[in-house]
């Protein structure tokens, strides 16, 4: 028998055919409507539904390949980029942009029981970003300094959590900052000082093609901030532990 509907009918009730929204699109309905902010430094995690990271990384595939096609790169024909999108979205989802997308590594804490109130220091730690205004790298270490509180956490999940942090577009000044909140989020420390030096690739490979500057900079808090003699004692130990590198 042969349909007398129109094509375009769809039964009372039903929407219309439509092509899905692609999964960024509804990620960002949901966050807006969550009043949720997801700036290129944020994490946004815990809004991701299950599945919505494999569907992300495949959408930012397709864009990356447009984007390959608008260099004017042949990557039908190119065997060297073939899959060049593919590894893109791989990378900015799972690697150097994973803190954004990823859940925070499992960081257990454990109560200072001796009531240890002395000041230690950890470094360097390795930090890997991207400057937020031109997606290249930063690429430099970490020195942070503790007085404990209550709880401790392992020296080992400091490299960790600075790794999640610093896994996404970041200026520096900003990424310092949201470590310190998670330090403290973490172990609620009676002190807390983080010393980042850097290298931009933004000022080393383009722009002005400086290829020594650094960036340095710290923050203080607690107990490093209000007793000038503690935060010296920081700098010092982190002088100390540069100096070990070198012999
Ligand atoms: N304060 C700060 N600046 C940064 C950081 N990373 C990169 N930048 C700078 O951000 C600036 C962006 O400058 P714009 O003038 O918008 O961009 P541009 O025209 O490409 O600038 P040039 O790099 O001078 O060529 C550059 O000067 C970068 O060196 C950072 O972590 N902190």
């Amino acid at each position: 028998m042969t349909s007398t509907l129109p094509s375009s009918f769809s039964p009372a009730g039903s929407a219309p055919d439509a092509a899905p929204l692609p999964v960024s699109l509804r990620l960002r309905d949901r966050l807006e409507k969550a009043g949720v902010s997801f700036l290129a430094n944020d994490n946004i995690a815990e809004h991701l539904l299950d599945g919505e990271l494999d569907q992300l990384e495949i959408e930012v595939a397709g864009k990356v390949r447009e984007l390959l096609r608008s260099l004017v790169i042949d990557i039908d024909n190119d065997h060297n980029t073939e899959e060049t999108a593919e590894r893109v979205a791989r990378m900015y989802l799972h690697e150097v942009f994973k803190g954004r997308y990823h859940h925070q590594p499992k960081i257990a804490s454990f109560p200072n029981v001796k009531k240890l109130d002395e000041i230690y220091t950890v470094g360097p730690i390795s930090v890997r970003s991207a400057c937020s205004h031109h997606l290249v790298p930063i690429l430099g270490n970490c020195w942070i300094g503790i007085k404990p509180g209550d709880q401790v956490i392992g020296l080992s999940k400091f490299s960790r959590v600075a790794d999640w942090v610093f896994s996404r577009p970041h200026i520096q000044e900003e990424a310092v900052m949201i470590l310190a909140d998670e330090i403290e989020r973490l172990c609620k420390p009676q002190g807390l000082a983080i010393l980042v030096k850097a290298q931009h690739y933004c000022m080393k490979w383009r722009g002005v093609k400086e290829p020594q500057t650094s960036m340095v900079n710290s923050i203080v808090r607690g107990d490093f901030r209000h007793d000038p003699s503690l935060k010296s004692e920081f700098f010092e130990l982190v002088k100390q532990q540069e100096a070990l590198l070198s012999t």
